[in-house]
């Protein structure tokens, strides 16, 4: 076969029906197209105004108007701008996926620019054949001597054109809507639609019905020229107001400046809330928001808003709002706006998202990833500016924000890095600390721990004969060994938190007495959240408060005390194993300096975070009994009487319920009694009452 060079041809009958039928997914759509052209021939018009190109009457006001007619099942989209010649509608219109966009800045390309042109793919006109059994076109372009056209087609891949009867500049496009699309000549969809789509156009929309006996009383004095008046209403006295009978006016139905669109300097707070509350229909006022307004490398504008989030299990889904030089394109579209920020409720504009040929959806370009990036860092900036200058505003928003931010450092590695230093966590009296100020919290001198009593406790270490414990060992060389300069340095990175302020109460007051202090983390979110920071932290150990007794609270004892108290934790154990029927139980003996602790339990973090995990993953009806209780050690007091009488009194016939008693004691400063042993504990408790009355 002979080599051949050519060019590929579309059949229109076949490409047509995939144009008017999957090309856009909403119906609606064609709404937003039409009213885009026209405010595109608008533009058009301005710019040529401005490069001296024609002059528009002193007069000239653009607008777009859009009148619904359900009697007649018509929809006319009108606008006063560029308009076109017969030779334009045969190039623009006649043929598919010819965008008279483009030819414009081809002509015009040294006086101005793409923005704020919509339309560039040449195919939104023929959205408009989803809902119209047949569509007309009366235009008349600006040009002098141009003449008006009339174009119509029925929706085939014919159509017709004369000389029309348009007498002022600009295009008519008239929808005869299908019997399956009624619903579009009705005012109030068309309104919703259009408020949908065209909410922040920058052309001034109006909608009305076409033909309307419809009225509206005015006062006289605020007449406008386009008001038609019908009647002069009667004075009920003489002293009344005039007023006027005047056909109901078109409602104009967008702001054509948005607030996003203009400079933060002249934007005040009362207009930023008032935009809130009529975008996203929340009167909860928002706790603070982010204007982004950037030219370069890209052109982009938005405001973002913190919600107030209420409880915590509200749900905190946002609303982020994608324009493309103020036409709506979606919402929450994920390509550009990072997960995390799909919390926050806001508004994007971008005019150069590379759009797909529907306008609602994004092709996905590195661009699109830029896009997103930046507004990440962006708002990273603004809460570590607010961290560094605005401390107190920060702090009072924190317990609201922190959900979202911490969520943001799961998600996004970057946000993390920017935001570690700008966490806060609460401590235990309400003040707020940032990651290297909790590092640095637990650093305590002993001298200054206080007894349940609030005494200084003696930091003099004595053995039971009263002689000077003698702490020191000595390694093999014989040199003395500081036992504790491993563990301090340990200790030095040990952040320890409260989940429950009410339940782990008593952990709490050991804490406070030994002059510790401890953070509260106690939404959801905290635990992958700190799981997180230990990973990326080397060396920083998150620990609940009863995880374990750490060495603040534990009294000094002479390694010879040390020596008994492990023989007697050996022997309780057996005891309360036995009397407890719990074989498994671990016991500890500790001197605790809070001398007021008979029992407690300690459950070690790691155990713990474990069964929280599988909780979490668990199906339902799965028993969480079968996870068992690792990881729980019962602590005994050994500067306690009642442990010291256990242990002295073995055969006594008390010693049952003591035990008994002690291990509920303990296991209720941590967690609700099962039923049962609440039961029994209540019991008990009872009895021993009784014995007071012996
Ligand atoms: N109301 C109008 N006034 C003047 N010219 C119009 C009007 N409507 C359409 N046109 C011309 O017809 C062309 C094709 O319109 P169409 O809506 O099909 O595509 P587009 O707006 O260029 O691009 P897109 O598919 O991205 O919307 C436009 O570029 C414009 O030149």
């Amino acid at each position: 076969m002979a080599a051949k060079h050519g060019s590929l041809s579309i059949n229109s009958d076949n490409i047509f029906p995939i144009i008017k039928k999957w090309l856009y997914s909403d119906h609606d759509i064609f709404m937003r197209e039409l009213i885009s052209n026209g405010c595109d021939a608008i533009t058009k018009l301005k710019k040529l105004e401005m490069m001296g190109e024609c002059t528009l009457p002193n007069d000239y006001k653009a607008k777009i108007q859009v009148l619904v007619n359900p009697e007649e099942k018509t929809l006319k989209f009108i606008d006063n701008g560029i308009g076109m010649t017969a030779e334009e509608v045969e190039e623009y219109i006649n043929q598919i996926a010819f965008s008279g966009a483009t030819d414009f800045f081809e002509k015009y390309k040294d006086k101005t620019n793409e923005d704020q042109i919509i339309g560039h793919f040449g195919l939104g006109f023929y959205s408009a054949f989803m809902v119209a059994d047949q569509v007309h076109i009366d235009t008349l372009s600006y040009k002098e001597g141009a003449a008006p056209v009339h174009w119509e087609c029925d929706g085939g891949t014919e159509f017709d054109m004369e000389e029309g009867t348009r007498t002022e500049v600009g295009t008519e496009i008239t929808l005869f809507i299908n019997e399956d699309c009624l619903e579009f000549c009705n005012e109030y969809k068309a309104r919703e639609i259009i408020k949908k789509y065209c909410a922040f156009m920058p052309t001034e929309i109006y909608l009305s019905k076409e033909n309307t006996t419809e009225t509206q009383i005015i006062k006289a004095d605020e007449k406008l020229d386009t008001d038609t008046v019908l009647e002069e209403v009667a004075k009920e006295k003489e002293e009344d107001e005039q007023k006027l009978k005047i056909a109901k006016r078109p409602e104009l139905l967008n702001e054509t400046n948005p607030l996003w669109a203009r400079h933060p300097n002249e934007c005040t707070k009362e207009e930023y809330l008032e935009f809130y509350r009529k975008v996203f229909q929340d009167y909860k006022e928002p706790l603070f928001w982010i204007h982004l307004n950037m030219d370069y490398p890209f052109n982009l504008k938005g405001i973002l808003y913190f919600p107030k989030i209420n409880t915590e299990y509200e749900s905190i889904e946002g609303t982020i709002k994608l324009y493309n030089n103020q036409v709506f394109i979606a919402d929450n579209i994920k390509e550009v706006i990072p997960e995390f920020l799909l919390l926050l409720k806001g508004v994007i504009d971008s005019p150069d998202l590379p759009l797909n040929v529907s306008r609602s959806a994004l092709q996905n370009d590195g661009f699109v990833k830029k896009i997103s990036d930046y507004i990440t860092k962006k708002v990273a900036d603004k809460l570590a500016g607010m961290c560094k200058t605005e401390k107190e505003e920060y702090e009072k928003y924190w317990d609201d924000i922190s959900p979202f931010i911490k969520f943001g450092c799961l998600k996004d590695d970057k946000f993390c890095e920017k935001m570690t230093d700008y966490i806060l966590f609460k401590d235990l009296d309400g003040k707020y600390l940032t990651l290297p100020e909790c590092l640095e919290v637990n650093r305590i001198d002993t001298e200054d721990a206080v007894d349940e009593n609030g005494n200084k406790v003696e930091a003099e270490v004595v053995d039971e004969d009263g002689s000077k414990a003698k702490t020191d060992i000595l390694d093999e060389d014989g040199n003395v060994v500081d036992e504790n300069a491993g563990e301090e340095e340990k200790n030095e990175k040990v952040i320890y938190y409260v989940t429950d302020e009410k339940q782990q109460s008593q952990y709490i007051n050991m804490f406070k007495n030994a002059k510790m202090d401890a953070v509260i983390l106690t939404h959801n979110i905290d635990q992958p959240f700190i799981s997180q920071l230990e990973a990326k932290n080397e060396g920083i150990k998150f620990q609940r408060i009863d995880a374990d007794i750490t060495d603040t609270l534990r009294a000094k004892t002479s390694k010879k005390a040390e020596k008994e108290m492990e023989e007697q934790a050996e022997e309780i154990a057996k005891i309360m194993k036995k009397v407890l029927k719990k074989d498994a139980l671990t016991v500890k003996i500790e001197k605790l300096k809070n001398k007021k602790i008979s029992s407690m339990v300690t459950i070690s973090e790691e155990s713990r975070r474990m069964q929280d995990m599988m909780k979490m993953y668990s199906m339902p009806g799965m028993d969480m009994g079968m996870f068992g209780k690792e990881g729980e050690t019962l602590i005994l007091n050994a500067s306690h009487p009642l442990v010291q009488y256990v242990l002295d009194n073995k055969e006594d016939d008390n010693v049952k319920m003591i035990c008994e008693q002690l291990y509920d004691l303990a296991m209720i400063q941590n967690a609700p009694l099962e039923p049962e042993a609440m039961t029994k504990f209540i019991a008990r408790s009872n009895d021993i009452m009784m014995l007071l009355t012996k």
